[in-house]
C-alpha cells in the first residue's frame, strides 16, 4: 500500500521531527537518500553530467547539495541558479565541491547537453507557476536527458489538484518520508515518472490523504471462504442490467460477478439480454430476491417503455429505495435524485461514473451546499480536476464516487476519509463493456461485505491486473477480462 500526505500534514510532521533532531539533520538524511539515487542513475545509464535547478528553497538546498556530494566523488556537476539566489549552506558546500554555478545563457546552455538534469526548483512549498529563469531552464531540458525531480516535479501541484504542462515531467521523483498527493493523483501523477521514497523518519497521527492499494494488499481484503460458508454466506449480488438496446452489458456485468466468486447471481432483466444471460451464465437465477448488494444499471435504459422495461426499472427503483447495498452504474444514474439521496443517506452506495457522466450528474443535481451551483459542468472540466469533481458529487450524494479513468479515484462520501487512486490498468482497458466488467466484479465484493471504498479500489485493481495479464501487453476485450479475474484474483492471493 503507497499513502500519500497532504502537505500541510508533511510541513507539521516535519516541524515535529526537526525540533528533536540537530539542526540540518533532516535535510541531511533527504539528501543522502538522494544522491543515492542519483548516483544509481548515473552508472546504469553511463551519464557524464548532472546539472541541478535551484530554487530558493528547501527544494533547492536538497539538489544543491546532493550535486555537492556527488561533485566531491568526482562526477562533473552544475547547478543552475537564479540571480544567484539559493540556500547558503548548500550553495558554499557547492562551491566548495568544485560544483560550475552559472545562470542566464551559460544555465540554458548547460542544461541542453546534460545527462541527468536534478529539478529542485520548487518542493512543497511551490505556488503555482515556475518563478524567474526556471521556466527557460524547463524549456531547455533536452528531450534525452533523464529527469529526476525532487519531492516533486517543479511546476505541478503539491495536493495534485492541477497539471501544469509547461512544468516539469520528470521520468522518476525522489521524494522523503511518505509519498505526497501529487504523486498519487491524476492529473499530476502523470508528471512525476516512477517514485522512490526516501525514509528521512517522520511519522504522521493523522490520516493519509490518498491511499493505493499494492498487489500485497489484496489478500488482506479479498473475501476469501472458509469451509462453513454457503453460497449465501458467500454474498447473493442483485443485477439489474441490460435492455433491449444495450443488451450485453447485463452478460459482461452478470459474467463479471459470477468469476469474481459471487455466492449467487440473480438477474432482473428484459426479454433479449435474460436471454443471452440464460445461455451465457448458466449459473445465473433469474428474477428479483433476497441478495446482499445490487448493481443497478449498466446497459439500463431508464426511458424505456414497454411492459417489461417497466417491470425491470421497479426493481431498480426498489434496490434504490432498499437497505442493502448499491452500486449504481451508467443507466442506473439517471435513477440518482433527491428522493434516492435522502432515502440512502446513511446506507453504502457507490456511484461509478466516467468523467463525462460525473459531469452529467453534477449538471444535473447541482453542487456545493443544499446545491446552490447549478452550472453546467463540462467534461473536460472533471478530467482536469477529477478529485475536486468526484468530491463535489461524493459531498452532494452523501454516496462513494469511483470516477473511472486510466487512474481510478475513489472518493467516499466522508471527506475525512482518504481518497483511492488505483493505476492498474493497461491503456487497452479503455475499451466497450469494461465498466460492465468493474460493475459486477465491485458488487461480487460489496455483497461479500466489503464497504463501498475498499470494495471499489480493491475492484479497480483486480480489474487492472485481470486486462494486464490476459493481454499480455496486447488488445484485451471485455469479455476476456470478466474471464480472467479467476487467475488474477488466484495470481494475487498466491503473494501472501
Ligand atoms: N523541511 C524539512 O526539514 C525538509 C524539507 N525538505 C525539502 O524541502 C522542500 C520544502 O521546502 P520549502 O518549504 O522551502 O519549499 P520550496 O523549496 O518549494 O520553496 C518555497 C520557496 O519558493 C518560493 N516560491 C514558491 N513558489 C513560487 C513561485 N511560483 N514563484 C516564485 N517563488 C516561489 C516561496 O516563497 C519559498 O521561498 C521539500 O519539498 C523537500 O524537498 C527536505 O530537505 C527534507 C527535510
Amino acid at each position: 500500500m503507497i499513502e500519500a500526505w497532504s502537505p500541510q500534514d508533511v510541513y507539521a510532521a516535519e516541524a515535529a521531527l526537526d525540533e528533536e533532531l540537530a539542526s540540518g539533520e533532516l535535510m541531511a538524511r533527504a539528501v543522502e537518500g538522494l544522491v543515492e539515487v542519483v548516483a544509481a542513475r548515473i552508472s546504469q545509464l553511463d551519464a557524464e553530467t548532472v546539472i541541478a535547478l535551484v530554487g530558493p528553497g528547501n527544494n533547492g538546498a536538497d539538489a544543491l547539495y546532493a550535486v555537492a556530494h556527488l561533485a566531491e566523488a568526482g562526477v562533473a556537476c552544475a547547478a543552475a541558479l537564479d540571480r544567484g539566489r539559493a540556500h547558503e549552506g548548500a550553495l558554499e558546500a557547492a562551491r566548495a565541491a568544485g560544483v560550475v554555478l552559472v545562470s542566464g545563457a551559460e544555465a540554458i546552455e548547460d542544461i541542453a547537453e546534460a545527462d541527468i538534469v536534478l529539478d529542485g526548483v520548487l518542493g512543497l512549498g511551490g505556488r503555482p507557476g515556475l518563478p524567474g529563469e526556471a521556466a527557460d531552464w524547463v524549456r531547455a531540458i533536452p528531450d534525452d536527458a533523464h529527469v529526476i525531480a525532487v519531492d516533486l516535479p517543479s511546476g505541478q501541484a503539491a495536493d495534485g489538484s492541477a497539471f501544469d504542462p509547461d512544468g516539469v515531467l520528470a521520468d522518476e521523483t525522489v521524494t522523503f518520508s511518505v509519498a505526497k498527493p501529487v504523486h498519487l493523483l491524476p492529473p499530476t501523477e502523470q508528471a512525476c515518472g516512477t517514485l522512490t521514497v526516501v525514509d528521512i523518519g517522520l511519522t504522521f497521527e493523522t490520516e493519509p490523504a490518498v491511499v493505493r492499494l499494492g498487489h500485497d494488499d489484496v489478500a488482506d481484503l479479498w473475501p476469501v471462504p472458509g469451509p462453513d460458508d454457503d453460497k449465501y454466506s458467500r454474498g447473493v449480488l442483485g443485477v439489474v442490467a441490460g435492455g433491449e438496446d444495450y443488451s450485453g452489458a447485463a452478460v459482461l456485468a452478470v459474467t463479471a460477478a459470477v468469476e469474481a466468486g459471487a455466492g449467487m447471481v440473480r438477474y432482473v432483466g428484459t426479454p433479449t439480454p435474460e436471454g443471452l444471460v440464460r445461455a451465457a451464465v448458466p449459473e445465473a437465477v433469474h428474477g428479483e430476491g433476497r441478495v446482499q448488494a445490487w448493481v443497478v444499471g449498466p446497459g439500463l435504459d431508464v426511458r424505456a417503455s414497454r411492459r417489461e422495461a417497466v417491470a425491470q426499472l421497479a426493481v431498480a427503483r426498489r434496490a434504490l429505495a432498499g437497505e442493502e447495498p448499491v452500486l449504481v452504474d451508467a443507466g442506473g444514474l439517471d435513477l440518482v435524485d433527491d428522493e434516492v439521496i435522502e432515502a440512502r443517506r446513511e446506507l453504502p452506495t457507490l456511484l461509478t461514473p466516467h468523467a463525462g457522466e460525473l459531469a452529467r450528474l453534477l449538471t444535473r443535481l447541482g453542487s456545493g451546499p443544499r446545491a446552490r451551483s447549478r452550472t453546467e459542468v463540462e467534461r473536460s472540466a472533471v478530467e482536469a480536476e477529477p478529485v475536486r469533481h468526484a468530491r463535489a458529487l461524493a459531498e452532494r450524494t452523501g454516496m462513494t464516487v469511483l470516477l473511472k479513468g486510466s487512474t481510478t479515484l475513489v472518493v467516499p462520501a466522508d471527506p475525512g476519509s482518504p481518497v483511492r487512486s488505483q493505476a492498474d490498468a493497461p491503456a487497452w482497458l479503455a475499451t466497450a463493456g469494461a465498466g460492465d466488467v468493474l460493475s459486477g466484479l465491485v458488487g461480487t465484493l460489496l455483497a461479500a461485505g466489503l464497504d463501498p471504498a475498499d470494495a471499489g479500489a480493491l475492484g479497480a485493481l483486480v480489474h487492472g491486473v485481470a486486462a494486464d495479464r490476459v493481454g499480455a501487453g496486447g488488445p484485451v476485450r471485455a469479455l476476456a477480462v470478466a474471464h480472467g479475474i479467476p487467475h488474477a484474483v488466484a495470481h494475487l492471493l498466491a503473494r501472501h
